[in-house]
């Protein structure tokens, strides 16, 4: 029996692809599993029986990576489960900064009780008339899930599209238009663009990309949108270019006291990934990689640990282990095998960054003293035995 709980609302859609070998409980400190969406857990103190934490989304900033990885906690996310739901609010921020229909509906909300709105709407509607989105050039910063899609549907609504992404994956590239333009720095995109939207994680070398250098070198008028996360912005130099009119509009998928309220500054409480589709696609790609960690112990999506996957467990016990990444592992779990005289079926062992994983598959029976003897060499973090 596995204990899961919820940091967040989850799809039902996804819940209810557990079984009964699966038991929701109120306390995260006694669960096998989280699954969560945007809860913080930074100053969470995990529960040693804790093994993976599933995120149901693709920003994993709210989890300590570096944390769990330590305790053996493996984190995943669900890369591009939610992007169709985030390209089109980034489509319908754009057309929310070019055309004033906010101020236009508004403008009826507050006339409603004139009996004569249909003729006055003809006299007022010139102070919300607009600009149309084709033949505009857009500057994609980002070109993963989500900013491949927004460059392809931009192109599509008939704007010039420049993407960049020094670190753009094979799969996006083959996602990518052949018509959208290759920006060779981002410094030619923030200077060539009319729109710029950010698609990129929030990490060290991210947050604050948007400051008022690249501010300084983007178009008077520039409309810049933000569906990524706050940290990427200097919300105060993005304050100050809105009231001096260098960028006409910030659109900004995250509320903060800085720029709610802020003349020229479009704000939207995270709603990018709220949609049915995109809530049901995270919870059920979240729960099936956490049941299949649990179970088989395969890795997929993880953020903290290489992937790994040797399939479902069958006849044989599988025992695998999460480990730093240093020498003469494998030389060690090996000669505990060897010790008492096991044999090996088959063994898998990935790396990723500082910590990797071993799977091993054993014709016979493990002794608790086995799983107790490899638990207890320098440097394996977490030893379970499935099956
Ligand atoms: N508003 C929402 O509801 C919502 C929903 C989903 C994701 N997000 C945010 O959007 C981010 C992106 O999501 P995704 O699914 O496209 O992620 P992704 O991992 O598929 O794509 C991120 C892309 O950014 C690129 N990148 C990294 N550093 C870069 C840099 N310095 N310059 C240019 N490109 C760089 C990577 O190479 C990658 O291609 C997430 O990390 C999350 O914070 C927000
Ligand atoms: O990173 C994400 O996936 C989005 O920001 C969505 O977050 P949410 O699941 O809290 O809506």
């Amino acid at each position: 029996m596995y204990k899961y709980h919820c940091l967040n609302p989850i799809s039902e859609v996804g819940l209810e692809r557990l079984t009964e070998a699966y038991v929701p409980v109120s306390d995260a400190k006694t669960a096998d599993a989280i699954l969560v969406r945007s809860a913080g857990m930074h100053d969470m103190e995990f529960g040693e029986n804790l093994k993976a934490i599933a995120r149901a989304g693709a920003g994993v900033n709210n989890i300590p990576l570096e944390k769990c990885a330590e305790e053996g906690i493996v984190v995943f996310n669900t890369p591009g489960a939610n992007a169709n739901g985030v390209k089109e609010l980034v489509i319908a921020g754009m057309l929310l900064a070019s055309r004033d229909i906010l101020g236009g509906i508004n403008w009826v909300q507050e006339n409603e009780e004139d009996g004569n709105i249909a003729k006055d709407a003809e006299k007022a509607k010139k102070a919300f008339a607009g600009c149309e989105l084709e033949g505009k050039k857009l500057g994609v910063i980002g070109l993963g899930a989500i900013g491949v899609l927004v460059a392809n549907a931009a192109m599509h609504l008939g704007m010039d599209v420049y993407g960049y992404d020094p670190y753009v994956s094979v799969e996006s590239a083959w996602k990518l238009s052949r018509n959208i333009h290759h920006a060779k720095s981002v410094d030619e995109l923030y200077k060539e663009c009319d729109y710029i939207t950010i698609h990129v994680p929030a990490m060290e070398s991210t947050k604050g990309m948007i400051d008022s250098n690249a501010i300084s070198l983007m178009k008077k008028d520039v409309v810049v949108l933000n569906f990524a996360r706050n940290v990427l912005v200097d919300e105060e130099a993005m304050v100050d270019a809105l009231i001096s009119g260098k960028v006409k509009h910030y659109v900004t998928d995250f509320p903060t006291p800085i720029v709610a309220g802020v003349k020229g500054a479009i704000v939207i409480p995270h709603l990018g990934a709220s949609t049915e589709e995109s809530e049901d696609n995270c919870a059920k790609m979240a729960v099936k990689e956490m049941v299949d960690y649990l179970e088989n112990g395969n890795i997929t999506n993880s953020v903290n640990y290489p992937n790994c996957n040797m399939g479902k467990v069958g006849d044989n016990k599988r025992i695998v282990l999460l480990h730093h990444n240093v020498p003469n592992m494998i030389g060690q779990f090996t000669k505990v095998l060897a010790r008492d005289n096991m044999n090996i079926a088959d063994l898998v062992n990935k790396s990723k960054g500082g910590y990797a994983y071993t799977m091993i598959d054993i014709d016979s029976d493990v002794p608790e003293t086995v799983a107790e003897d490899l638990r207890a060499i320098k440097d394996v973090l977490r030893v379970r035995v499935l099956n």
